[in-house]
């Protein structure tokens, strides 16, 4: 079964979003496979953004993905991973549609409170720097038969 990396990031946090986004993914029929909140160490926030590490924004993000707690998921559903992505909305919250978490509830590019692995090659990856093999726990959810046909 699909998975996918979903980290709600400090402002989340701070926003009192936790319980809203998870509800969102729970509601859509995805299943909850890691769960953890975490203070991100440095090391960890420039290894995952390494891809945008030319960009002029780099310093800026990671000191803001280190500032505060964290909370990194990992979802289970067939095609998650795009699922997630629309679920979650445009990267500039000013330009995601309503009805998606950064459309609802963002407004700067900065602060966009959520982020969400762009592929399924990237999912494996971010998985496994996020989470040890011990920390996910695979189990059927009794709704599967009234999800899947
Ligand atoms: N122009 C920008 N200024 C500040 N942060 C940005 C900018 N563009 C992208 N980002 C951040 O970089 C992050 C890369 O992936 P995310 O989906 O976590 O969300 C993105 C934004 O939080």
């Amino acid at each position: 079964m699909e998975r996918t990396f979903i980290a709600i990031k400090p402002d989340g946090v701070q926003r009192k979003l936790i319980g809203e986004i998870i509800r969102r993914f729970e509601a859509k029929g995805f299943t909850l496979v890691g769960l953890k909140m975490m203070s991100v160490p440095r090391e960890l926030a420039e290894k995952h953004y390494e891809v945008h590490q030319e960009k002029p924004f780099f310093p800026g993000l990671v000191k803001f993905i280190t500032s505060g707690p964290l909370v990194a998921m990992v979802w289970e559903g067939d095609g998650v991973v795009s699922s997630a992505r629309k679920i979650i909305g445009a990267t500039n919250p000013l330009t995601a549609e309503p009805g998606t978490i950064r459309g609802d509830f963002g407004v700067s590019v900065g602060r966009n409170l959520i982020h969400g692995s762009d592929a399924i090659e990237t999912a494996a990856k971010e998985i496994s720097l996020w989470f040890t093999p011990e920390e996910l726990v695979s189990w059927d959810s009794a709704m599967a038969g009234w999800l899947y046909e």
